[in-house]
């Protein structure tokens, strides 16, 4: 058996196209142009890529895309009063903060400073409240974009084990949230869980958030099951996921590679929220309809 490969680059390719055309009309129809202000603090290089390339399919579909770059010495205080202006930017509809910080900065202050509704991360801790208890919020961009792909591959998820491995706030928990919304039965795996093959073996969805290269191996894998591989980790070898692709491939129905699956998904999810962003904060109708 050979698995599937799930397209991430074109899928997301297309959404990015769906994002323009709204984008479009917002424009023509309305005069607005949607915005997302990306706030990047010292100069990690990984960081840097995907800030670059977050700003360029930000402009391709049309909207508004302002870069903060600050020193790796920014003080708390001048990032929280970059937010706070962020926040009162009618041009802006959207704001990420990039993580990780650097030391000496308080994560969890900067998040619950953005506004809620600019926060196109889902990370402020009313958007995590919404998400878990099933009302409307703005949804992270990676496990959205997870969701997405699955949704797409199977169709409805009902009743489907899902493994999450890896119980991030970024990633692991808004996604078993995800994939408890499509009602699934969801187990949550870390580094504590034990028998971890054994667990992962009676998924039939299988997402693998950890940052540890080719940790997922074929053995692991019920045939048939899919596989999305979120991990992006830089080796010798180039580019890899958490999941041994070749190997697991050959067992799974389906699986996202590395590059090309999760990580274009993932900005395109943010585009989408910043449009979703942009017409809740005008009173517009919510085209995109991928957040709760
Ligand atoms: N494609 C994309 O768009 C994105 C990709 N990523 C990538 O996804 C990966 C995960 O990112 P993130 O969630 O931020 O990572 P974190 O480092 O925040 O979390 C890693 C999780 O993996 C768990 N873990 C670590 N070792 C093991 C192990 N041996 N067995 C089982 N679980 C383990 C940890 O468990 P514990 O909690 O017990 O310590 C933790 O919950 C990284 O490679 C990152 O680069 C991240 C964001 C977006
Ligand atoms: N506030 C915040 N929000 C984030 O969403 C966020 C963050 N901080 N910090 C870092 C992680 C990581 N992340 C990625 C997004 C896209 C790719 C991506 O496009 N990857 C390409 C390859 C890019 C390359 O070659 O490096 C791919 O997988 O095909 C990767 C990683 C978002 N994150
Ligand atoms: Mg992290």
């Amino acid at each position: 058996m050979t698995a599937d490969i799930i397209d991430g680059k074109a899928f997301a390719a297309g959404l990015r196209n769906k994002v323009a055309g709204h984008v479009a009309r917002l424009v023509a129809d309305h005069g607005i142009t949607p915005g997302l202000a990306v706030v990047l603090v010292g100069d990690d290089p990984a960081s840097d890529v995907y800030v670059r390339s977050k700003g360029r399919m930000t402009k391709a579909a049309g909207m508004l895309s302002v870069e903060h770059r600050l020193p790796a010495d920014t003080t708390q205080d001048d990032l929280l009063a970059l937010v706070a202006r962020l926040n009162a930017d009618r041009a802006i509809h959207g704001i990420l903060v990039q993580l990780p910080l650097p030391k000496g900065i308080d994560e969890a202050r900067v998040l619950a400073t953005i506004l809620p509704a600019k926060d196109v991360d889902g990370f402020h801790i009313s958007n995590v409240g919404l998400l878990a208890v099933g009302q409307r919020a703005m949804v992270p961009c990676t496990p959205l974009g997870c969701i997405l792909m699955l949704r797409e591959h199977l169709g409805d998820l009902s009743g489907l084990d899902a493994v999450v491995i890896g119980r991030s706030n970024i990633v692991g928990k808004p996604m078993a949230q995800l994939l408890l919304g499509e009602n699934c039965t969801v187990t949550l795996a870390h580094s504590r869980t034990r028998d971890l093959a054994g667990v992962v073996r009676r998924a039939d969805i299988v997402v693998a958030a950890v940052g540890r290269p080719c940790m997922v191996t074929a053995d692991w894998i019920k045939p048939g099951a899919t596989v999305i591989d979120v991990g992006i980790n830089r080796t010798d070898a180039g580019l890899v996921g958490d999941v041994d692709f070749a190997g697991v491939a050959a067992v799974a129905g389906a699986i996202t590679p590395v590059p090309g699956g999760v990580g274009p998904m993932t900005i395109a999810c943010l585009l989408a929220n910043t449009v979703t962003a942009c017409c809740r904060a005008n009173g517009l109708p919510e085209p995109m309809g991928l957040t709760l």
